[in-house]
């Protein structure tokens, strides 16, 4: 017969199942080649951003919290409030301007995320606009919207929101443009004026872009550099790096101090941009760019 110490074994056994074959697992699903719809894509980011503010984590590789420069606290009564960014990413930044805040951060793109964006960009750009319409002589790149539901598209939206906290719709579909030698842009501001007459059709949907962040896509040893004239401030381009500022205030009166532009190019540069709207986009206007295939 079995004795009792058998008879633990034999229900240790059977109860932990520690005996029990594995099975094999199912094979996993072909991956799907279908490109996710827009709405998935924004509930999914939506998570993602939820849980990267969570974490506090970026995976940018930028100089570590501890490097955060303090602001005198005198400065922040004076100034007109504008988009902050979470002060757990502020310290993952370099500050080139303390007012106004101008911020760069290097390694914000892995250089294959630079050039999977590149690689799409150049199949459909076309002539630069100003305000997505009109040709203008002041911007002489070549550029275009990508889908944010592109798989390329991911990572830089993904870090954009964390880095902005902004929700998925109040962030345009970002631009990528293109400058071969010669072309710029002249000095401008990111937002029209509130009362620019020409600026009405732009501001009505989202309102004034309250957050610039651009990204340098491409190594580029000469030329093109990125100019502030009223900081004194002249970014060189460096493959990966972003800097971000504030365009315009809360309020959607742009900051003149903000003004920039895109010196001459002379190696070939590519940049993307990502804007931060006031307010979610809700006809999609400026999240529903089907790009060209
Ligand atoms: O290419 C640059 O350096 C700046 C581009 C820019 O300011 C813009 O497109 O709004
Ligand atoms: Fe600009």
């Amino acid at each position: 017969g079995l004795d009792p110490i058998r008879l633990i074994f034999v229900a240790f056994i059977l109860g932990t199942g520690a005996l029990s074959l594995r099975r094999p697992r199912p094979a996993a699903p072909a991956p799907r080649q279908v490109r996710p719809s827009r709405a998935a894509v924004i509930e999914d980011l939506r998570h993602a951003a939820a849980a990267s503010a969570q974490a506090t984590k970026l995976s940018f590789d930028g100089p570590p919290a501890s490097a955060r420069t303090e602001r005198p606290a005198s400065t922040l009564l004076k100034r007109r409030r504008r988009w902050e960014i979470s002060a757990d990413h502020l310290g993952r930044l370099t500050v080139l301007s303390h007012s106004p805040p101008l911020h760069a951060c290097g390694g914000f793109l892995r250089p294959e995320e630079c050039a999977q964006l590149i690689g799409t960009a150049a199949r459909v750009l076309v002539r630069s606009t100003v305000y997505g319409h009109a040709l203008d002589a002041s911007r002489t790149s070549r550029s275009c919207l990508l889908a944010r539901t592109r798989p390329e598209c991911r990572a830089a939206l993904e870090k954009v929101l964390a880095l902005s906290g902004a929700l998925p719709e109040q962030v345009e579909d970002p631009q990528v443009t293109c400058y071969t030698r010669g072309q710029r842009y002249e000095p401008h501001c990111d937002g029209p004026e509130l009362h620019d007459p020409q600026g009405q059709s732009f501001l009505q949907c989202g309102g004034q872009r309250l957050l610039t962040v651009l990204i340098y896509l491409n190594a580029v040893p000469r030329g093109g550099r990125t100019r502030f004239s009223q900081l004194g401030v002249e970014v060189a381009p460096e493959q990966g790096k972003a800097i971000v500022f504030a365009p315009a205030f809360l309020d959607g009166e742009i900051d003149a101090a903000l003004v920039h532009e895109a010196l001459p190019a002379e190696d070939e540069k590519w940049v993307c941009q990502f804007w931060i709207r006031q307010r979610p986009d809700t006809t999609g206007v400026f999240m529903h760019n089907p790009d060209a295939q």
